[in-house]
């Protein structure tokens, strides 16, 4: 059961009209691993995300999550394998009509009702793993910061216990101090709660202090797949140019 990925795609592709977005793409992330895709602007990162949460569909290659294939699923069974999903969106998509308690447990109310007292309580112990006191239960987000309102989007993102994290773009729009308390942030929730986790970014620092291994989109191809820690002697020209932020290089 140990060798079964978390997740896994093969051979996945994806054209849009004539061009061709996503070629042939092909990883697997291991159980707890952290797993970060990397790539220019219009490289395929989102895209790459949306097929694996189905909110678009490949045209070929096949998706797995926990060694079964969803790409070939009726949509109650895809359902079942979402639950396992918890999503960090770019700009944190809260919800400004909900309070922050409400936003936290959002997807706890899907489905399966819970009392308001429980939930408050829910809301309040996700909040406390993301360093917000009870004082915020009930701001709303535009009340709060920007380094804010992403720790509520992460509380509201573990709240429901998922598997598998998804962080897009995670760090965007914060100053390199909270962008690194975000950083820290997914670590530690990574590793005590045991969450798979599947980033895409073109911040570095982010790259390096999350992810135990890296994936890096060119024009829609996987160029270079390696440990974080081999990331500066790839021995990957388009890599090179990545990591050292160069607008000279093969990408121009
Ligand atoms: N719904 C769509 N219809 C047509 N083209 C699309 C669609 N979605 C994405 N594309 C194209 O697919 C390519 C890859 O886009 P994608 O959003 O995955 O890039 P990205 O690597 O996430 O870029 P960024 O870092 O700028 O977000 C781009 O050329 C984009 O214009």
């Amino acid at each position: 059961m140990a060798d079964i990925p978390k997740i896994e795609l093969r051979g996945v592709s994806k054209s849009f009209g004539a061009k061709a977005v996503l070629r042939d793409v092909s990883f697997a992330v291991a159980p707890g691993e952290a797993f970060t895709i990397i790539g220019g602007s219009g490289s395929g990162k989102s895209v790459t995300l949306k097929c694996i949460l189905g909110l678009m569909e490949a045209d070929a290659g096949k998706i797995f999550v926990d060694g079964e294939e969803i790409t070939a699923m009726k949509p109650a069974e895809r359902d079942r394998v979402r639950a396992k999903f918890g999503m960090l969106f770019q700009g944190g998509a809260l919800f400004d009509s909900l309070s922050v308690w409400r936003n936290v447990t959002f997807a706890l109310t899907q489905g399966r009702l819970k009392g308001g007292g429980e939930l408050r309580k829910i809301a309040e112990e996700n909040l406390e793993r993301v360093g917000l006191g009870a004082e915020v239960l009930d701001l709303r987000p535009s009340e709060l910061s920007g380094g804010m309102q992403k720790r509520v989007a992460l509380a509201r993102a573990i709240a429901h216990r998922p598997e598998i994290v998804f962080f897009d773009e995670p760090t965007t729009g914060l100053d390199p101090i909270r962008a690194d308390i975000i950083n820290k942030l997914i670590v530690e929730l990574v590793r005590d709660l045991g969450i798979t986790a599947v980033a895409i970014t073109h911040d570095m620092q982010s790259v390096e202090k999350i992810s135990d291994r890296v994936a890096m989109l060119y024009d829609g191809a996987i160029v270079w797949t390696g440990p974080t820690a081999d990331l500066r002697h790839s021995g990957n020209s388009h890599v090179d140019q990545f990591v050292e932020g160069r607008s000279d290089g093969p990408a121009e």
